[in-house]
């Protein structure tokens, strides 16, 4: 199978980087910096699972259009617009896409560039991130990759995606469920990301005062209500769960965002927070704490312009 990593960053130079390791056809779309940074030296992976140092063959937009079976979307939801440019020639009727990237907003832009039936589900658990030389920094225990049909089905399709992947250093699960597990992640990310960015600081120490734990458990049904009215197939006692699931991560864990936040970049605050407080408007859910973490993020962003 010919696969296509648009993104070679934290999550799409991981989970590509992995595939290329087992043997698979991979190709990265890039560009000019990160092709240039690939050439000299190399996709480098320094992970707990394994360091690996390979040789990726890359591409840019408008080189051609030359067809893919599957292409993976690992861009921040920022870029993806112009990703999503960059990537079509690539793309025929019979190429499977699958998202990397947080949150749901961007599935709405994706259907609009391919067809419904083009796009499948997908999402990634891992804590990743690109030091200075470009080099990917790969910290959490869990690396897993999950995708699925809509429907749920084995279909042909996903079950040759399962051969393609399996044997790999990461964890590629087949999920039957994909669309909860993306709105449960959504839930997870924009409550984790969002105390976390608040607080500037890891989970640890939000955790050990007794103010963090009540704010975190609020936001978390903030979020939940806000979906739930707006039709996500969140499971029964989620919140209780993913209070659980905090409780357990190391004490120094942080989101994506907060790292982000620490290197003075873009983030992802209107594509997570914003488009639920969106949502929240819409059903008119109160959600007192998830506007004035927007606003914070926000703040956050003027002041880099
Ligand atoms: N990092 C993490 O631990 C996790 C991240 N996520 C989510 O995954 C998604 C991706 O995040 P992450 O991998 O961290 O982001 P990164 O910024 O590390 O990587 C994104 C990559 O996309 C590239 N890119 C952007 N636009 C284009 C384009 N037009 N053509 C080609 N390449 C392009 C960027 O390249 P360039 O160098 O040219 O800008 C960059 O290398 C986000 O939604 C994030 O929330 C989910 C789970 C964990
Ligand atoms: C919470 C985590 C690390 C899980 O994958 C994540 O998605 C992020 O920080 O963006």
């Amino acid at each position: 199978m010919k696969v296509l990593v648009l993104g070679a960053g934290a999550t799409g130079g991981y989970f590509g980087g992995r595939l290329l390791e087992k043997g698979e056809d991979v190709t990265f779309l890039v560009r000019e910096k990160r092709e240039n940074q690939l050439k000299e030296e190399g996709l480098v992976i320094k992970s707990k699972h394994g360091d690996a140092h390979l040789r990726p063959r890359t591409i840019r937009a408008g080189s051609g259009d030359e067809p893919f079976d599957v292409v993976f979307i690992a861009t921040k939801a920022y870029h993806l617009k112009e990703a999503l440019e960059a990537v079509e020639p690539f793309v025929r009727e019979y190429t499977t896409v699958i998202p990397l990237l947080n949150g749901i907003e961007h599935l709405d832009e994706m259907r609009r560039f391919f067809s419904k039936d083009q796009v499948i589900g997908g999402l990634c658990f891992i804590e990743s991130t690109l030091n200075e030389k470009g080099h990917i920094i790969q910290t959490s225990e869990t690396h897993e990759l999950a995708y699925g049909e809509w429907s749920g089905r084995e279909t042909d399709r996903v079950k040759k995606l399962s051969e393609t992947f399996s044997g790999t250093e990461a964890s590629f699960r087949l999920s039957d469920t994909i669309e909860q597990d993306m709105w449960q992640k959504y839930l997870f990310i924009t409550t984790l990301s969002g105390m976390t960015s608040l607080m500037r600081s890891s989970i640890g120490p939000v955790l050990d005062t007794l103010e963090g734990r009540t704010y975190l458990q609020q936001l978390f049904e903030e979020v939940r209500l806000t979906m739930v009215e707006n039709g996500a197939p969140l499971a029964e006692g989620i919140v209780e769960k993913q209070m659980g699931l905090t409780e357990k991560l190391g004490y120094n864990m942080k989101s994506s965002m907060l790292r982000d936040i620490e290197k003075g970049l873009h983030i992802e605050a209107d594509h997570l927070q914003g488009y639920l407080l969106l949502l929240a408007e819409r059903t008119g859910v109160e959600t007192p704490l998830l506007r004035l973490i927007y606003q914070h993020l926000k703040v956050y962003e003027k002041n880099l312009q």
